[in-house]
C-alpha cells in the first residue's frame, strides 16, 4: 500500500518511489500515476521559482548596498566641499583684512598691492572651481536620486543631507564671490590712490593728465600743471619722526583740496611731492592765483601731536601747450620751475621758462658724472686754516672737497655736494673725504709739522648712516691718526634728529677722543640746554652773520651774543668767513678767539697748506 503523508511545506511527499525501484513502490493504476507525475512536476517548478526569488532578493540587496555607498560618497564629497569653502572663506577674510589694514595705515606698498591682486585672482579662480564642483555634484545627486526611486528611507535621508550641504556650499560660494568682488574693488582703489592721503597716485594722475591733453587738444584749450614739494620737510621728518611727518602730509593734502575745484586733480607723487592739474584755465594768471592761494592756505600752522608746525611749499607751474605737449614734458617743466622757486628763496611759485630745462639737464649730467668721479679719482681736498686771532697762529684746518672734472675744471663743493646729498652719493664720497683727510694729517705729523686738528664736514645723511661710528673708528685705526687730531663739523640739523641715537653717537665719538663742532651756528634751532649737556666743544658762527656784522646791527648783536654765550657755556667759538680788517677788528674787540676766512687764507691744496703751517700766515696775503 502506498503510504502518503502530508508534508508541512508543500503538502505532498512520497516515501515509496516506484520509479526508483523503491521497495515501498506499489503498482498503481495509470490515472493515479499521471496525477502523481503532474504533482511532481508542479513541485519542481515551485522549487525553481523559490530559487529565482532568492536571486532577485540578493540583487535587490546588492543594489541597496551600492546606493548606500553612493550616498556615503556623496556625503563625503559634500563634507570636503564644505571644508574647502570654509578654508576659502578664511583666506578671503585674511585678504580683506590685509587690504583694510593697508588702506588704514597707508603702508600698503606697491608690491603688496600686486600680491593682493594676485590672491584675489586665485580666489576668483577657486570660486569658479567650487561652483563647477557643486554643480556637477548636484547633477550626480539628481541622477542617483532618479535611479534610486525605490531606495530605502535611510538612503533618502542621506540624499537629503547631502543636498542640504550642497545648498550651504553654494551659498558659501556666492558669499565668497561677493567678498572677492569687494577685495577687487579695494585693490582697484589702492592701485590708483595714495594710501596715506587718499589722493590720486602717480598712475591715476598720469591718466588724468593724458585725458586733459586729449581734451585740450580737441577743444584748443590750455591747462596748468603745478608741481610742488614741502620746503625742509626732511628736517621735520627726521627730527619729529615719521608719524608726525605723515600727519603733516595729510594735513597739507587736506588744505590743498580746499584750494581747487572739483574738476581739478591733486595727486601725491610720493614723499612730500604733490602735483595739481588745473584742467580748466583761461590765462596763466589763473594758475598763479591758485598757487598763491595754496601758499597762503599752507602757511597757517599745522597742529600735529601738540606741535605747531609751520611749513611752506615751492611751486613750479607749466602750461599746456606752451611748456610741453606730453604729460612727461609738462611734469618735467613744472619740476624744473619748482627748483627755481626753491632757489629763489622757497615759499613761492615760478612759471617754467625754457632756459630752466637747460639747468635741469645740467643737474642731471652732474649726477651722472658724480657716479663715476670716485672711481676716476677726480676728487681732491683743499685745506683752509683756522687761526687764533690773537696770536695769528694756525690752530687747525678744515678739509673742503673739490671736484677736478676733466672737462669742467675745478668744481666748487656748493655745485655738487647738495646733489650728492640728494642722491645718496655723499655716503661713499664722505668716507673718501674722512680717510683722505686723516691720511693727510698723519703725513703732516710724520713730516714733523706742528700738530693741528683736521676738521671734516659731516652731513646729516652721513651721520645717520648705521655704520658711521664704525667707519670713523676704522679710519682712525687704519690711518694711524690719533682721535684728538680729528674734528667733525656737524650742522644743527644733525642735532635735531632722533635725540637718543644722536646722543649715543656723539658720546661714543667724544669717548674715542674725537672733537665735535657745530657748523653754521645760528641759522638752526639748537637748544641751549642741549648744547650744555652734549659733548659739542666748538660753535662756528655762520658766515651769513659774520658778513654783515660790521654793517647791520642785528647781525652784530647776534654775533656778540653767540660769543658771549659760548664763553658762558665754556665752548670754543670761531667766526667763519672773515674777509675784512673791520670784521677781524670786530672779533678782537668781542674777544672771539678764533677765525677762519679769506682774510687769513683761502682754502689751498695740501702742499701749500704745509708751507703755511711751516711759515705761518704770510703778511703778503690780503688782510
Ligand atoms: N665767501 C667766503 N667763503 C668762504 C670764506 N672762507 C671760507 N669760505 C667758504 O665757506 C665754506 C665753508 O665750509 P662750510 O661752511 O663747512 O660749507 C661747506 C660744507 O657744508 C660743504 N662741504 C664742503 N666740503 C665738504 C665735504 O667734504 N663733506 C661734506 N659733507 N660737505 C662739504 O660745502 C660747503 C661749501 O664749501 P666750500 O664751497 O668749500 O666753501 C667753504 C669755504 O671755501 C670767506 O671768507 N668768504
Amino acid at each position: 500500500m502506498a503510504i502518503m503523508s502530508r508534508n508541512d511545506d508543500d503538502g505532498v511527499s512520497d516515501t515509496n518511489d516506484s520509479e526508483t525501484g523503491n521497495p515501498g513502490q506499489m503498482d498503481l493504476p495509470s490515472e493515479h500515476k499521471d496525477k502523481l507525475l503532474a504533482s511532481r512536476e508542479k513541485d519542481i517548478t515551485r522549487r525553481e521559482g523559490a530559487v529565482v526569488d532568492d536571486k532577485a532578493t540578493l540583487l535587490q540587496r546588492e543594489k541597496l548596498v551600492t546606493r548606500r555607498k553612493d550616498a556615503v560618497e556623496l556625503r563625503e564629497n559634500a563634507a570636503d566641499l564644505r571644508e574647502d569653502t570654509a578654508h576659502r572663506r578664511e583666506e578671503t577674510a585674511f585678504v580683506r583684512e590685509s587690504v583694510i589694514h593697508g588702506v588704514d595705515t597707508g603702508q600698503t606698498q606697491r608690491q603688496e598691492v600686486v600680491e593682493l591682486r594676485e590672491n584675489a585672482v586665485d580666489l576668483r579662480e577657486d570660486t569658479a572651481h567650487l561652483r563647477e564642483g557643486t554643480a556637477s555634484l548636484r547633477e550626480e545627486v539628481i541622477r542617483k536620486t532618479d535611479m534610486g526611486q525605490a531606495a530605502s528611507d535611510d538612503h533618502l535621508m542621506m540624499m537629503q543631507q547631502a543636498n542640504a550641504r550642497l545648498v550651504v556650499s553654494v551659498i558659501e560660494a556666492h558669499k565668497l564671490a561677493e567678498q572677492v568682488e569687494t577685495v577687487a574693488t579695494k585693490l582697484q582703489y589702492l592701485a590708483h590712490h595714495d594710501g596715506l592721503t587718499s589722493l590720486p597716485n602717480r598712475m591715476l594722475l598720469q591718466d588724468r593728465l593724458n585725458q586733459a591733453i586729449e581734451l585740450a587738444r580737441r577743444q584748443g584749450r590750455r591747462f596748468a600743471v603745478l608741481f610742488m614739494d614741502l620746503d625742509r620737510f626732511k628736517k621735520i621728518n627726521d627730527s619729529l619722526g615719521h608719524g608726525v611727518g605723515d600727519q603733516l602730509l595729510q594735513s597739507v593734502a587736506q588744505r590743498l583740496r580746499g584750494c581747487v575745484r572739483h574738476s581739478d586733480t591733486i595727486g601725491r607723487q610720493g614723499g612730500d611731492e604733490f602735483v595739481v592739474l588745473l584742467s580748466n584755465i583761461m590765462h596763466a594768471e589763473d594758475a598763479a592765483l591758485i598757487a598763491q592761494n595754496m601758499l597762503t592756505a599752507l602757511a597757517a600752522p599745522h597742529l600735529i601731536d601738540h606741535h605747531e608746525l609751520f611749513v611752506s611749499v615751492s611751486i613750479g607751474i607749466s602750461i599746456y601747450p606752451d611748456d610741453g605737449q606730453e604729460a612727461e614734458t609738462l611734469l618735467k617743466s613744472a619740476d624744473s620751475a619748482m627748483y627755481h622757486a626753491k632757489e629763489g628763496g622757497r615759499n613761492n611759485y615760478k612759471f617754467f621758462e625754457p632756459e630752466m630745462s637747460v639747468r635741469a639737464v645740467h643737474r642731471q649730467s652732474i649726477e651722472v658724472s658724480l657716479r663715476l668721479a670716485l672711481e676716476h679719482q677726480e676728487f681732491v681736498l683743499y685745506y683752509q686754516p683756522k687761526i687764533n686771532v690773537h696770536s695769528n697762529r694756525i690752530i687747525g684746518v678744515e678739509a673742503l672737497i673739490r671736484w677736478q672734472h676733466p672737462q669742467w675744471g675745478l668744481v666748487p663743493s656748493s655745485q655738487f655736494v647738495p646733489i650728492a646729498e640728494d642722491c645718496g652719493l655723499i655716503l661713499p664720497i664722505g668716507r673718501w673725504v674722512l680717510r683722505e683727510a686723516c691720511l693727510q694729517a698723519r703725513t703732516w705729523r710724520q713730516a714733523g709739522l706742528p700738530p693741528i686738528t683736521v676738521a671734516v664736514n659731516i652731513s646729516a645723511l652721513e651721520f645717520n648712516a648705521p655704520d658711521f661710528l664704525k667707519n670713523v673708528r676704522m679710519t682712525l685705526e687704519e690711518t694711524g691718526l690719533k682721535p684728538h687730531y680729528l674734528e667733525l663739523e656737524l650742522t644743527e640739523s644733525v642735532l635735531m634728529q632722533d635725540r637718543e641715537l644722536t646722543d649715543s653717537v656723539l658720546h661714543a665719538l667724544a669717548n674715542l677722543g674725537v672733537k665735535l663742532s657745530i657748523d653754521d651756528f645760528g641759522i638752526g634751532y639748537s637748544s641751549l640746554s642741549y648744547l650744555r649737556r652734549s659733548p659739542i666743544g666748538t660753535l662756528k658762527i655762520a658766515r651769513s652773520f659774520v658778513r654783515q656784522m660790521t654793517t647791520t646791527s642785528d647781525d652784530a648783536d647776534i654775533v656778540s651774543a653767540v660769543i658771549c654765550m659760548s664763553k658762558k657755556l665754556k665752548l670754543r667759538v670761531i667766526a667763519q668767513g672773515v674777509e675784512t680788517p673791520e670784521q677781524y677788528a670786530f672779533l678782537l674787540a668781542r674777544h672771539c678767539d678764533e677765525g677762519q676766512g679769506y682774510y687769513f687764507s683761502r682754502p689751498v691744496v695740501a702742499e701749500t697748506f704745509a708751507t703755511l703751517l711751516q711759515t705761518g700766515i704770510p703778511p703778503a696775503l690780503p688782510r
